[in-house]
């Protein structure tokens, strides 16, 4: 999805491509990250809300208008005079069922190339975020967490079959990191993973590198695209994940006895 400054653009324009793929078929459609507002730590408190509040609310009768499932990419949410880059999550009948904080924030500095540091103007979640649907267990992160495997392998443990990450990396480590760490996260857990970005928009202050892909249990990008606003669409088959399993039975065989990944904070 290309994002413009303007906040009511972005929703109407949102809700368009919600209305479009769901004609299509789409059961459970997912927007990029901060899809409401320019990817700028400058504009995060300036366009932060509350969630619910007028963008979920939008999200939420799109949802329930077409009786889909909606991962709602990322917005900038104000919650206590702290704010956070969020994923709220709708049901087929409109409901919030979840919210995800990005977790790890962007903290890079590639000399002569990209700084970012989202610290800048957000506070990190502290929650881990799963939500069932009839298809599979779900588990959300946000770009910068798709880095960290723990949390990967945590929504592993916990039964999630399909990871999403709405995301927006940018054209200096995109190129080289966004398709392997998806593809380490689907092999090594076993599962789907999916990272929908933002359209590239070479005027903006933070250039996004696009390319949403979709990466199946066994490592194999089954669906993506270049850099220009599309939908992209994935047919996801949580057997598949259980086949795997079984001929690849990688999960029931680490070495527990001798390393854990442990929760340390719910
Ligand atoms: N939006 C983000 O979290 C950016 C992540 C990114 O570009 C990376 O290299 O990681």
């Amino acid at each position: 999805m290309a994002v413009t400054a303007v906040k009511s653009e972005n929703l109407e324009h949102a809700v368009t491509l919600i209305n479009k793929a769901a004609t299509n078929g789409a059961q459970l459609i997912i927007l990029p990250e901060c899809f409401n507002s320019p990817y700028d730590t400058t504009c995060f408190p300036k366009y932060a809300e509350s969630i619910p509040g007028p963008t979920s609310d939008i999200l939420a009768q799109t949802a329930n208008d077409n009786n889909v499932y909606i991962i709602g990419g990322s917005i900038p949410e104000i919650d206590n005079g702290e704010v956070y880059n969020t994923c709220p999550v709708f049901s087929p009948s409109g409901k919030l069922l979840t919210k995800h904080r990005k977790m790890h924030l962007v903290d890079i500095n590639v000399p002569g190339k990209i700084r970012f540091r989202e610290a800048d103007s957000l506070s990190p979640g502290c929650d881990f975020t799963t939500f069932d649907t009839p298809y599979c267990k779900v588990g959300i992160g946000v770009c910068y967490d798709l880095r960290f495997p723990e949390l990967a392998h945590i929504y592993g443990e916990m039964g999630c079959k399909f990871l999403v990450y709405p995301g927006a990396f940018n054209m200096t480590t995109g190129p080289s990191h966004m398709e392997p760490l998806l593809r380490a996260r689907a092999v090594d857990n076993e599962v789907y993973v999916a990272l929908v970005s933002g359209a590239r928009n070479e005027t903006a202050s933070y250039v996004a590198w696009g390319h949403s892909t979709v990466v199946s249990p066994w490592g194999d990008v089954l669906a993506t695209t270049e850099h220009l606003e599309t939908i992209v669409y994935c047919d996801i088959d949580p057997d598949f994940v259980d086949k795997v399993r079984t001929h690849l039975p990688i999960l029931s065989q680490k070495r527990t006895d001798m390393y854990s990944t442990v929760v340390k904070r719910k």
